[in-house]
């Protein structure tokens, strides 16, 4: 399938990327993950939207406009056919001679933007039967609402998890729960659901606001309020959200079982409502 670099669709094997990109050596720049179901991008707007919120946040000027990046994924989506997957977009601050502070203007250094696509089947099986998770503190630094690439932290901890045979990691600082290494995090207690505030501490996840407005609509009390580590081992139901997650139960945390160790009535409730969202915005 093609890439898009810059404002072209390229055949992978001729996109170059620069030794001294400052994403490459730093870590400088930005990302999204957008979900495609039966072609159709889901939620792109509010994707592209948090980009360019996430570069204005580290002073990058992305040098396109949203109109223009929506209009190549489209193209890049056509172009590669795909039916259930994702699209993978960043922005770095570009190639320059390694040093921390930015480029000089004089040295008319672009921004670098690529996105690619893959083909995802749905993770039927997780979302039905749930999945395991640890806990483990949360090593980030204090911009998680910034999509940064930034994502050693995340990396360690996924890594964790996965070395105790988990799904994720759900992240605690000073015994307050956050979010997970590349989800939201959520405790279902007597038919509330709550979920760390959209504050400087987590990412404002699109599927966690897109939840919102779920709950919102069908009266099911969503509380965006702190919580502890006790909270989340004695919920009555723990789920995660996230793009290529969607609404993923979580049935066992640290090896013990969360509720009755199955997926709960809150999470299913809200696993239909999700993907009757899916259909009503993909028709598919
Ligand atoms: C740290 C973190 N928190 C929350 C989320 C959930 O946000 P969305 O609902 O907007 O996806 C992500 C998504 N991480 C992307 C999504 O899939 N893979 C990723 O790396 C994330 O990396």
């Amino acid at each position: 399938g093609k890439i898009i670099l810059g404002d072209q669709l390229l055949e992978r094997s001729d996109v170059l990327i620069d030794l001294e990109d400052r994403g490459y050596q730093f870590g400088d720049g930005v990302y999204e993950v957008i979900r495609v179901y039966g072609g159709k991008l889901f939620t792109m707007k509010e994707h592209i939207d948090r980009l360019f919120q996430s570069a204005k946040k580290i002073k990058l000027d992305i040098s396109m406009s949203p109109e223009q990046i929506q209009d190549l994924v489209e193209s890049l989506l056509k172009e590669n056919g795909v039916n259930f997957g994702s699209v993978y977009m960043q922005v770095t601050r570009g190639a320059a001679p390694r040093n921390h502070k930015f480029p000089l203007p004089a040295s008319n250094t672009k921004a670098v933007f690529t996105a690619y696509t893959n083909e995802v089947p749905r993770p039927q099986s997780q979302l039905e039967n749930g999945v395991e998770a640890i806990t483990a503190e949360d090593i980030r630094w204090l911009r998680c609402d910034i999509k940064s690439l930034n994502l050693l932290p995340n990396v360690l901890a996924k890594q964790e998890a996965a070395d105790s045979g988990c799904f994720e990691a759900i992240l605690h600082r000073n015994g307050i729960v956050t979010e997970g290494s590349s989800s939201n995090a959520y405790i279902v207690k007597n038919n509330e659901v709550m979920t760390h505030p959209a504050d400087n501490l987590i990412l404002n996840g699109i599927t966690r606001q897109v939840l919102a407005t779920l709950c919102k609509d069908n009266s099911i009390p969503f509380v965006e309020k702190e919580f502890e580590v006790h909270d989340l081992l004695h919920a009555d139901e723990v789920f995660i959200t996230s793009t290529t997650s969607e609404v993923m139960p979580v049935i066992k945390l640290d090896g013990r079982a969360v509720g009755n160790g199955v997926p709960g009535e809150i999470t299913r409730k809200l696993q239909s409502l999700f993907e009757a969202k899916i259909n009503q915005e993909t028709k598919v």
